[in-house]
């Protein structure tokens, strides 16, 4: 295969929610069984022996990165480019890697280190297959309800059919040039992306979804620290 794999994991947020109850500091870097979030993260990645390198976006004024020790560090590149988005810090840490339009691109979140090498290989398998761009993903579970406020409580207004509705994961797996020109696109538009895959729809793909797996969870909130130490 002539086009390279790369990941790319967006590290410049400031997690906010996970510090609910005082835990200070971004969550990408606190410990989880005494290791870094962020470098169990990484280390799902380079389990993958496709993947040429590793690039980690982290916000211009990170203080944490240094002191976080990588692991294969040749595979890995930093770069210090996180933006006032999560697609701001994906876009400019596509544009920092230098790679080729033709090449593949990984893109997953750093608090999603429980990602599983049978989920990310079956992701790679599939998106190189079939020539198109996908994501990982699991069928909603549950019944669905939209709920309303009435006089300051939530209150259910319906039932929303679960047929075909899935939970967006990462990585979302594209060409490099395909997702620089849609988030470009969808930046220059005004459009909110929240994910890859929503940049590539608003220009007319429709992304493959591959099943994930419960332990991909994004860690958000504190209780999903020990969650995630259980799994990992
Ligand atoms: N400006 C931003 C915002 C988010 N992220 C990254 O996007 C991923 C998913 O975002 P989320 O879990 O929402 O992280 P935060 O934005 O840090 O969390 P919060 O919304 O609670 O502040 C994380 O790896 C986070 O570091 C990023 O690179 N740049
Ligand atoms: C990309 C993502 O992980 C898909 O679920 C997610 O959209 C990013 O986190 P956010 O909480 O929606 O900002």
């Amino acid at each position: 295969m002539d086009e390279k794999i790369i990941a790319l994991i967006p590290a410049g947020g400031i997690g906010a929610r996970a510090q609910v109850g005082g835990h200070s500091g971004p969550k990408q870097y606190r410990a989880i069984s005494g290791v870094p979030m962020l470098v169990h993260t990484v280390r799902a990645l380079l389990n993958h022996g496709d993947i040429s390198q590793v690039h980690i976006g982290v916000a211009p004024n990170d203080a944490y990165i240094t002191d976080c020790v990588m692991p294969e560090s040749s595979r890995v590149s930093i770069h210090r480019s996180g933006g006032a988005s999560r697609a701001d810090t994906v876009l400019n840490t596509l544009l920092a890697s230098k790679a080729a339009d033709n090449d593949w691109v990984l893109v997953h979140d750093a608090a999603r280190p429980g990602l599983r090498a049978d989920s990310l290989a079956a992701l790679v398998k599939t998106c190189l297959l079939h020539d198109r761009g996908g994501i990982l993903a699991t069928p909603v579970p549950d019944t669905v309800k939209r709920a309303v406020v009435d006089n300051g409580l939530d209150v259910i207004e319906s039932t929303v059919p679960r047929d075909g509705l899935w939970l967006a994961q990462t990585p979302q797996m594209f060409r490099v040039g395909m997702l620089r020109d849609a988030l470009l696109k969808a930046k220059a538009q005004g459009f909110e992306v929240t994910d890859e895959a929503s940049a590539m729809e608003y220009c007319g793909y429709s992304p493959l979804l591959v099943k994930g797996s419960p332990e991909n969870m994004k860690v958000t909130w504190p209780g999903d620290f020990d969650m995630m130490a259980h799994w990992l």
